[in-house]
Order: structure tokens, then sequence, then C-alpha cells
């Protein structure tokens, strides 16, 4: 008997509770143990005639890879809350619905951020690396220090859910939590954070700099070596959002030179081969795009788009629409 369950392309696995449900309510092909490329999504989509593709960051799908898409497919659902991977209008001008998973995330993304200022202010890249060659000998009460953040000035650039999460955790440490953001926040959001309307303006009363906005065409590059001088000397810089926001070679000089003393990573703008040179910096902590990797959100995010899947095949409005 043929499967006449809606047809779902998945472009990779999801958590086993995401997986077993799919598998109970879609009719799916063959999912890779890797991500797929985009040729390989195109070809699996026109193969296969899914009604939905579930995706995620690190796929992209541009204008040109749109137009490939079959008639088939109604509803596209990334299991992300970035959708920079996606472009948006030429999916909406065929006709497509577009969802991500917001809110989900915020948490395990807000945690992210802090064990990147924890692991960049408390030298975790070196300790990690003088544990593994050999530690040998008792260090010198003097050397290897890293910089208490508890009390520290914090500058948060985007103060959306994830900022203002941050923030949360950050008055936890005892920070003096400032922000930059395109409007002003009602003071029950503000907290208490310092408000100011350009990040220039912010930037020379961070101790701690943590990036928390979308990667889109105004914010391309923005972190650029002017703002960088901006900064303390000395200061550290955060990225958990997207790699696209910062010049990187402005931020490799800045590290080299001890404008930046350290810097915590997340996202790049080649991913996932970011710029070798970061690799040669002992005061760089660099993880590999992992800010909603954890059991509880990954799976509250694959449920999130199979939701979302699920109400636009049976022709109700998608729960968390991407809007134009
Ligand atoms: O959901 C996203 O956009 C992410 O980058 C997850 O870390």
């Amino acid at each position: 008997m043929s499967d006449t369950r809606p047809r779902v392309l998945l472009t990779q696995r999801q958590t086993t509770p995401v997986m077993q449900r799919i598998e109970q309510s879609f009719n799916i092909p063959t999912v890779p143990d890797q991500q797929m490329t985009t040729r390989e999504l195109l070809d699996a989509a026109r193969v296969f005639q899914p009604q939905a593709i579930l995706t995620a960051t690190g796929l992209p799908l541009r204008g040109n890879d749109v137009l490939l898409l079959p008639d088939s497919v109604k509803v596209v659902a990334t299991v992300s809350v970035g959708t920079d991977h996606l472009d948006i209008p030429a999916l909406h001008a065929r006709g497509i619905v577009v969802t991500n998973t917001p809110d989900v995330l915020t948490e395990c993304n807000a945690d992210m951020a802090i064990l990147l200022m924890l692991a960049a202010a408390r030298r975790a890249s070196e300790y990690g690396a003088l544990m593994r060659r050999g530690w040998g000998r008792s260090l010198a009460m003097d050397e290897l220090l890293g910089t208490r953040i508890s009390g520290k000035r914090l500058g948060i650039v985007g103060m959306g859910r994830i900022g203002r999460a941050v923030a949360k955790r950050a008055r936890g440490f005892d920070m003096q939590v400032m922000y930059s953001n395109r409007r002003r926040l009602p003071s029950d959001q503000e907290a208490g954070a310092t408000y100011f309307s350009t990040v220039t303006d912010m930037l020379p009363h961070c101790d701690i700099l943590s990036l928390h906005l979308p990667a889109s065409p105004e914010t391309d590059g923005m972190i650029n070596a002017d703002l960088l001088s901006c900064l303390p000397r000395g200061a550290i810089f955060i990225n958990a959002a997207r790699g696209a926001l910062v010049d990187e070679d402005a931020l490799i000089d800045a590290l080299r030179s001890g404008q930046l003393a350290a810097a915590g990573l997340d996202v790049y703008r080649n991913e996932p081969n970011p710029d070798p040179r970061f690799l040669e910096l002992p005061n760089v902590f660099l993880t590999p795009h992992v800010g909603s990797a954890t059991v509880e959100t990954r799976t509250d995010m694959g449920m999130m788009a199979v939701d979302n899947v699920e109400a636009v095949l049976a022709g109700r409005d998608a729960l968390t629409p991407v809007r134009a």
C-alpha cells in the first residue's frame, strides 16, 4: 500500500524523540548522517517531491536554489532561530511558508555566551593546552593569570530575547550591564542596564563586549577595526551570534596587538572551516557553533519545527512564521 502521509525531507538527523515523532507522522526518505549540502538537498527534493523541508543553519538556500525547489514544497522549517541562511523573499515569492524556532533556545544560547565569557577571561584554552602538554610544575603566583568577570562592565549589542537572558545572568555576577539596541527597552526589561543609542558610544565603557543580534546586510561586518579600537585596551570580545557580524581580519589584528586581551567565539564567517589564524591565537576560546547544542534545547527546537510543518500542511497558520 502506498504511503499517504505527508512527504517531509530532512536535511539532517534530529534528536531521538524528534525522529520518533517524525517517523510516526511523515513519509521521509533516508536521512543522511551529516547535514546535506545545498546541491544534495535540491537533488533529493527533485526526486522525492516533499511537501515540507526541515533544515538548519549551515545549509544555504539562496535565490537561485529556491527557484530549483519543486512546486510540491509548501513549508521550509528551519531548526534554528537565525534565518540568514535562507532567502526569505525568494521563498515567499514562491508561496513557501518559512518557519524558525524562536524562544526555545534563548536560555541555552545565553548560557553559551557566559561560558565563552568565563572561558576567555579565565584563559581556559591555555589551561587546557597546558594540561594536555603535561602540567609538570606548579604555576607561579603571577603566572597565566586571567581576568575576574565579577563586577566588570559588560556591553551587550542587541537586547532581544537572548541579549536580555545574558544580562540576567550577568547580574548574577554583579556585572554592570550596558546595552545598545535599535530602541530603548521599557524599564522592567531594561532591569537597571544602561542604554546607549549607538554601539560606538557604548564601547569605551566596556570591559567585555558580547554580540546578540542577527546577521543581515545592515549588520554585516559591523564589528570592524574602527569599533574595536573604541574598546578600552585589553577588553574581551564574545560572539555567540553570527560570524558575519565581524570583520575577522580586524578581530585577529586586535587579538594579536593586545587591543583585545581575549575572545570567546562560537560562530565564524566561514563555517565549518573558520579562518585558521584563529587556531594560532592562544587567547581565543573556540567552539563549533554549538550555542543551542543541548539535548533539551535541540529536542524543543525539533518539536517546534515539526509543529510548524504539521500546522502548515493541515492548512492552519504556522506557529512561528518568519515574516519578510
Ligand atoms: O538557532 C540558531 O540560529 C543558532 O545559531 C543555534 O545556535
